[in-house]
């Protein structure tokens, strides 16, 4: 089984080069003669990026499949430009032991557009009390390498320390969902002007911002790794800057509405504009926005969260948090990211592809485009545009906060092990 991708420019540098796809690997690079039973891949030019790679998707199976399968959600996924996404835990039952975690990765293998890895719960059921058999899962066949309570915080720090000391004799890595409970109770907006307005109780910075300070200091002391899922603020770039420097192995994610939107559409009271963490000012969307140029924060990742329309189309303070995010994700970072100038094509494959593969210690994604290497790529149409609109979204939810907006870069394909998941626009 052979592909060829004609006229594709790799990182969009350069001039367009053939790509010679052989039983899930690249074979040629450059001017290549098309085999007799190849099939064509016309990329006119377009920018060939290596497949991107999701730290932080919601997948709702088992347990929400009114909203989202794994099914569904690969697809969604694989139109998106990704050819790895890791499912979060906070499912129904809770995927905090080897059985659920095994029914994830194996479903997500059957589908077959994208590679699956659960996320395991770092507490039994979420609750915070006690430490979840990370071993078990880690050793399951679905091989689990991120832990996470997200939806939640491992809010107790004594819990957090022993999970954090777990998780480096078996080499995986804890990803927290940074929020002091104690300071968001009945949160339900960034506290600021904004939500004082509308009467909306306060979700403050520093509800993030201390746990993070306090986990990167409970993962130097104990020389492990952490991740912080879903960055808000200026204040957290900041705290993750001075661990940095301190030689802490943290990392982060930022979202793509992060970078783009703002706490300013609280005044349409739409809760499709509702999120956790939620919509910050704009000084803090810009400091994401450079902070992740930099490297201080160190990838995107979607938090892409389905919710059916009766937990989300209701009032402000009775609809659940969270937004689709990963067939808009790439034209997010395209809006906020290269039109800005801070990051050119080089820059993307390294924040959606080779950080998240590195971070969730995935050895076959994010690999450099190279003969030798896995066909694990997507390719982007950086000129075209498209309108966003929910209801044509592969997600069984449709709550998009992008509704009508017109975005820029295209995803025309992808390839999963040289296989096509998706082109133009429809799952292969
Ligand atoms: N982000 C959200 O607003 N919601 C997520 C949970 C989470 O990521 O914290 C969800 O599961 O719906
Ligand atoms: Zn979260
Ligand atoms: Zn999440």
């Amino acid at each position: 089984m052979s592909t060829l991708i004609k006229g594709a420019r790799p990182y969009g540098e350069g001039d367009p080069v053939d790509v010679l796809i052989e039983d899930g690997v690249i074979t040629a690079l450059g001017v290549v003669e098309a085999p007799e039973d190849a099939e064509v891949v016309e990329a006119g030019g377009q920018v060939l990026l290596p497949g991107f790679v999701d730290l932080h998707t919601h997948l709702r199976e088992p347990g929400r499949e009114d909203t989202e399968t794994i099914d569904s959600g690969s697809a969604a996924a694989a139109l998106g430009g990704y050819t790895a996404v890791f499912a979060m835990a906070n499912t129904d039952p809770v995927a905090d032991n080897a059985v659920i975690v095994e029914h994830v990765w194996r479903r997500g293998q059957e589908v077959g557009l994208v590679d699956v890895h659960p996320v395991g719960a770092v507490t039994v059921g979420l609750k915070g009390e006690k430490l979840a058999e990370l071993g078990t899962m880690a050793n399951s066949q679905a091989r689990v390498k991120v832990f996470s309570d997200d939806g939640l915080c491992v809010a107790d720090p004594l819990l957090m320390r022993r999970a954090l000391e777990y998780s480096t004799a078996l080499d995986v890595v804890i990803a927290q969902h940074a929020e002091e409970p104690r300071l968001t109770v009945g949160a339900q907006a960034h506290e600021g002007e904004r939500a004082a307005r509308l009467g909306y109780t306060g979700w403050p910075a520093a509800a993030e911002e201390s746990i993070v300070a306090r986990d990167c200091l409970l993962a130097l002391h104990a020389n492990a790794r952490l991740h912080v899922c879903h960055v808000s603020t200026s204040g957290t770039a900041d705290v993750l800057a001075w661990a940095k420097e301190r030689g802490t192995k943290v990392s982060a994610e930022v979202t793509p509405h992060h970078l783009l939107l703002t706490d300013e559409r609280l005044a349409t009271y739409d809760p499709v504009n509702k999120v956790n963490p939620p919509l910050r000012t704009e000084s803090d969307a810009e400091k994401l926005r450079t902070a992740l140029a930099e490297g201080v924060i160190d990838c995107v990742a979607t938090d892409h969260a389905p919710h059916a329309v009766q937990d989300k189309d209701t009032e402000w303070t009775a609809a659940r948090p969270g937004m689709l995010g990963l067939q808009t994700a790439l034209s997010i970072v395209a809006e906020t990211m290269v039109r800005t100038g801070l990051l050119d094509w080089r820059g993307v494959a390294h924040v959606m592809s080779e950080r998240p593969a590195e971070i969730g210690n995935l050895a076959d994604h994010g690999r450099p485009i190279a003969v030798g290497e896995p066909a694990n790529l997507t390719l982007v149409d950086p000129d075209a545009e498209w309108t966003v609109r929910g209801a044509e979204l592969a997600s069984i939810a449709a709550n998009t906060p992008y509704e009508g907006m017109r975005l820029p870069g295209v995803v025309t394909a992808t390839l999963l092990r040289g296989r096509l998941t998706a082109r133009d626009g429809k799952v292969c």
